[in-house]
């Protein structure tokens, strides 16, 4: 399997929506192939800064980089030679759909390549994630860790360079998550992608991140590889720690 991966750089991204200053000269540089967490509570602007990434959004200022080629210009988000996909908090599949259509549905649409690779393709990503033979199933009665799994399928199925996950343990059971924790770290090794996600989920984040930014009011407060975020010196970080952990992990 072919090794995907660019390199992310954020300098000084800032974003407002009216008097709320949402991004605050965000910083951030991350390596190719990295699995890279963003953390914090609720409302201190983890989605946003997706978004950006994502082009959802555009910055006020500031300029995020793919392998050193800008994403904007002058508030618009410019064509890019790198692809990105995204695996929304809610997996945002069709349940009218089988398995195998949410998982080919992008390349149907963009009529990537002939139909019998196509199939491939949907084969070889569902194998990825676990859920080999399941083509036919109906969508809406899969679990919640199998929709998961079939939403990463489908967004591993434009053979992105860079993978974005937005909460992707909420609804989750715990069982469940820790599935989900292991599925995500096995694709580092299948896929080499670039791997960026947004969790308040800090267990989660801990055991499968390269390394971790926790953002606090718009701004970056701490970063490191997990074992500098548990010994964080900050209070800020610690209070998160203390309040989403109870201890565990040993922290
Ligand atoms: N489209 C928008 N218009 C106005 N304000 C917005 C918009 N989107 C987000 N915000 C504000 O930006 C701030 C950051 O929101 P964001 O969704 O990034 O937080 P978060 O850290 O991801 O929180 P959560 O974990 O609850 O999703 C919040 O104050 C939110 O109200």
């Amino acid at each position: 399997m072919s090794i995907h991966g660019i390199a992310v750089r954020i300098e000084k991204l800032n974003k407002s929506f009216g008097s709320n200053h949402v991004l605050k000269d965000i910083d951030l540089d991350i390596a190719p192939g990295e699995t890279f967490s963003i953390i914090g509570p609720s409302g201190t602007g983890k989605s946003i800064l997706l978004r950006h990434i994502i082009r959802l959004e555009t910055p006020d200022s500031g300029q995020i980089y793919f392998n050193d080629q800008p994403v904007f210009d002058n508030g618009r988000p410019l064509p890019q030679t790198f692809r990105s996909s995204m695996v929304f908090q809610s997996s945002a599949l069709f349940n009218s759909l089988t398995v195998a259509e949410n998982v080919g549905l992008w390349l149907r649409e963009h009529r990537i390549c002939p139909e019998a690779r196509i199939r491939e393709l949907i084969t070889e990503k569902l194998a990825i994630v676990g859920l080999e033979g399941t083509e036919g199933l109906n969508t809406s009665e899969l679990s919640g860790g199998m929709r998961k799994r079939v939403a990463i399928a489908r967004s591993l199925a434009m053979e992105p360079d860079l993978v974005l996950y937005d909460e992707p343990t909420a609804e989750l059971d715990p069982v469940t998550t820790d599935e989900l924790a292991e599925t995500i770290r096995s694709l580092r090794k299948k896929t080499g992608n670039t791997t960026i996600i947004v969790t308040h989920d800090l267990n989660f984040a801990l055991y499968l991140s390269d390394r971790i930014a926790m953002m606090h009011r718009g701004e970056i407060i701490e970063i490191g590889v997990p074992d500098q975020i548990r010994n964080s010196a900050n209070p800020i970080v610690q209070r998160f720690i203390r309040t989403t952990t109870k201890g565990i992990q040993g922290g």
